[in-house]
């Protein structure tokens, strides 16, 4: 059974995303086999680059198709439910990118309607499939580390110009589009829902968060500092330490390539290089995603047990519990959904 991806967008990630997979040396049986844009000649543009064989002229027309078995989902923020919405009630599978929805509510329902579809959707939290993850795991699981008591991540990027970072209505906010990332690597560590989450930093003069300081605090009193910067440029690195010692992924830790063992032994992974230009870093790495989504789509699995949908819905409520506490609310908060 040969997986069928469709497209759903032509911006930037679906640019990085269609090239990861294409360059990769063995996807096994799937196909990029088309692309939607909100216009026809930016779809056929993007389908031109990327030698995808269908055009289709809108969204809907992709979605209610024949021709794909699962959307990759590339559009900004706001429009992420809607339109995994719409493909997951066209019968598709879904894989969409981070974060999955604006707010715990979205997030809550749009599982329950793939859930009632029997349908997969994961949010693209690729980190989770990259190499160096699964290493980091089997360290920890290990026992080297002794008993973890502490995490601390960097993430800063200069993008609070960029529209989607900066302005609400595009579904800025530095904890939906980086934030994110730091939260998921604590959870992945402690694996239970944090205690008690304190939060604070600096908004811009659209509301959004910029800056965010996080302190997760789990039980036995371990903890998760994380620094969230949509300002500036960090040292993007992650540190787990334990009371035998510690591992440090190197930046960027959201798709590492480099793990600093407690030993001092520093383990590379290399990501499959090619020609191809990416708008993001590690980029190369998308396609491991796309790996899980069809193993799982082939043995009949609704969700990723590397991604779960506890996961993203637990991930959904810290987010939310952030921006309350920083001070940002979207219109989407007030509504039913
Ligand atoms: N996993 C990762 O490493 C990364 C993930 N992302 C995520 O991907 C998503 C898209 O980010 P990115 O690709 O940088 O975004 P882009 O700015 O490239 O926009 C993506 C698409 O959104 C649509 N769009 C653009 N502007 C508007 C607008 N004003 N109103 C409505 N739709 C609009 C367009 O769709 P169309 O083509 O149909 O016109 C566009 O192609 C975000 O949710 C982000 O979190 C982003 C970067 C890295
Ligand atoms: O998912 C991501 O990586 C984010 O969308 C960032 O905005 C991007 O990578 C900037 O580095």
């Amino acid at each position: 059974m040969t997986i069928r991806w469709g497209i759903v967008t032509s911006g930037k990630i679906s640019h990085d995303f269609v090239n990861a997979f294409n360059s990769f040396p063995d996807v096994g049986d799937q196909v990029i086999a088309a692309v939607a844009a909100r216009d026809k000649s930016r779809a056929e543009e993007f389908a031109k680059t990327h030698k995808i064989a269908k055009v289709f002229a809108s969204y809907d027309e992709m979605a209610m198709s024949s021709d794909i078995d699962v959307a990759y989902i590339g559009a900004l923020n706001p429009d992420h439910f809607k339109l995994s919405k719409l493909f997951l009630e066209c019968g598709k599978h879904v894989l969409c990118e981070k974060p999955l929805c604006m707010n715990y509510k979205e997030t809550e329902s749009l599982l329950s309607i793939a859930k009632s579809k029997n349908l997969f959707i994961m949010e693209a939290v690729w980190s989770r499939f990259a190499p160096s993850y699964m290493a980091l795991e089997k360290e920890i699981q290990s026992g080297k580390l002794g008993d973890v008591q502490f995490v601390e991540v960097n993430f800063g990027v200069p993008i609070a110009n960029v529209d989607r970072l900066r302005k609400k209505d595009l579904g800025g906010s530095a904890v939906l589009d980086i934030g994110i990332y730091t939260l998921q690597f604590a959870q992945f560590v402690f694996r239970e829902e944090p205690v008690k989450v304190t939060a604070f930093g600096e908004i811009n003069n659209d509301g959004v968060d910029v800056v965010d300081t996080i302190i997760l605090e789990y039980s036995g009193n371990r903890r998760a500092v994380l620094n969230v910067n949509a300002k500036i440029r960090l040292w993007n690195k992650a540190t787990v330490y334990g009371t035998k010692g510690r591992v440090t992924v190197e930046d960027p830790f959201h798709f590492p390539d480099t793990l600093i063992h407690n030993d001092g032994n520093v383990e590379k992974f290399s990501l499959h290089t090619s020609n191809q230009k990416y708008n993001f870093g590690n980029s190369a790495g998308l396609v491991y995603q796309a790996l899980e989504v069809a193993r799982c789509i082939k043995q009949g699995l609704n969700e990723s047990p590397r991604m779960s949908h506890k996961e993203s819905l637990l991930l959904a409520k810290l987010r939310d519990m952030v921006r309350k506490q920083v001070g940002v609310h979207f219109e989407v908060d007030d509504k039913e959904v």
